[in-house]
């Protein structure tokens, strides 16, 4: 098989597809890969990391006021499908796959346009933007929440869950416990913003340093790749100490080791990190960001919420000392960690990447 994927922006749309390419190379390994991504996205750092050919056309989102940026915005749209129409024409792939983000709009509408069948994926309840508009011309759709199926016409959409969700449940191993400067087999939690780190958070996080230095559990605070400068800077200047048992990094090159490893997971409510957390059987303290399309994160957390897989914090209502009372409440509550994390496997999708394959390799079928 010959496949162009393309999505990006951030993580939450560049794992799925990097998971379905690993699924497809396990299954098939003589598939040939192109993957297009944006010039300013992670993409242009995962991809290759991951080990597969790269290329990019530069792209910007739509503003949603009134703004002279937007006539740039279709231009570097127009120019994208231009330059994606000559990939796929150099390239020949049997499939052009898009996992959402604004860079997927021109690659698969230029596929679309060349009559190359086109498969999307929609991670979140609420459908995206750039999936909105493909959907008028896509051969299958793959969508990650039931909910997300009355978006698309009759018999387009399936439920596949998330195949990144496949993958962390898959990887095993052991984990560098070293690395991180922390132990292992002792109790932690884990706490990121999302694939881009989230300000208030970590400003909170900041704040609750100096109680969680005294706790009996460990501590990953990830800060986000662009932000961790600043924390830095905010934990010097208001003198704040950093105990043994906690870690602020950067980021997590290799979550699917960490994260079946850890008691606790603390973050956004974006929908990839939610179909991993599902998957695992993970107990969640959630606080969407208020700050996304349709306010669509605080409706994935909700979910979680009501089945009672999940804590929620508001962002309003995010303190340090907030975070911590609701994080110590859990770290020293097994029996109701373990039944958050019964509630939310009963939900995971771990055969994602299977159901989606399946789905990539119906259309070249057909
Ligand atoms: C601000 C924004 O637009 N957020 C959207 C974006 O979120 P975002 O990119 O933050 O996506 P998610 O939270 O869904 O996924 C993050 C991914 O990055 C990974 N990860 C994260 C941190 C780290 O240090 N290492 C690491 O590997 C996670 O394990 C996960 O696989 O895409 C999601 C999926 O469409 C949406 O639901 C979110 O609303």
């Amino acid at each position: 098989m010959r496949i162009i994927i393309s999505g990006g922006g951030t993580g939450g749309h560049i794992y799925p597809a990097l998971a379905t390419l690993n699924k497809l190379r396990a299954l098939k390994p003589d598939t040939a890969v192109l993957y297009i991504g944006s010039e300013r996205g992670l993409e242009g750092k995962i991809v290759p990391e991951a080990g597969y050919d790269f290329a990019s056309v530069k792209v910007q989102g739509f503003k949603r006021s009134l703004s002279p940026d937007n006539f740039k915005t279709v231009y570097l749209f127009l120019k994208a499908v231009h330059e994606s129409e000559r990939l796929i024409r150099k390239f020949k792939p049997d499939v052009v796959v898009g996992t959402g983000g604004y860079v997927s709009g021109p690659v698969v509408y230029a596929a679309q346009r060349l009559g190359i069948p086109t498969v999307i994926h929609e991670q979140n309840s609420v459908i995206g933007v750039t999936n909105r508009f493909l959907a008028r011309k896509i051969t299958k759709v793959g969508v990650a929440f039931p909910a997300a199926l009355a978006a698309f016409k009759p018999n387009l959409a399936t439920v596949v869950g998330n195949p990144r969700a496949q993958e962390v449940v898959e990887t095993n191993g052991k984990y560098d416990w070293q690395g991180l400067g922390l132990k292992a087999g002792q109790p932690t939690v884990l706490i990121f913003g999302g694939s881009q780190g989230a300000l208030k958070l970590n400003h909170a996080m900041v704040d609750a340093i100096k109680v969680f230095n005294r706790s009996k559990y460990q501590v990953i605070f990830v800060t986000g790749a662009k932000r961790y400068a600043e924390v830095n800077e905010e934990i010097t200047s208001k003198g704040i100490n950093v105990a043994d048992n906690i870690a602020v990094v950067p980021y997590i090159n290799n979550m699917p080791q960490l994260m079946p490893q850890v008691d606790l997971i603390v973050g956004r409510a974006g929908a990839t990190s939610i179909a991993e957390q599902t998957a695992l059987g993970k107990p969640m303290v959630l606080i969407p960001s208020p700050y996304v399309t349709n306010d669509h994160q605080t409706k994935n957390a909700q979910a979680l919420v009501d089945v009672g897989a999940a804590s929620l914090i508001t962002e309003a209502n995010l303190t340090g000392g907030h975070l911590f009372d609701v994080i110590n409440d859990l770290m020293q509550d097994a029996d109701k960690r373990q039944a958050m994390a019964g509630a939310a496997k009963k939900i995971g999708v771990p055969n994602a990447a299977d159901l989606f394959v399946n789905l990539i390799e119906s259309v070249i079928k057909e």
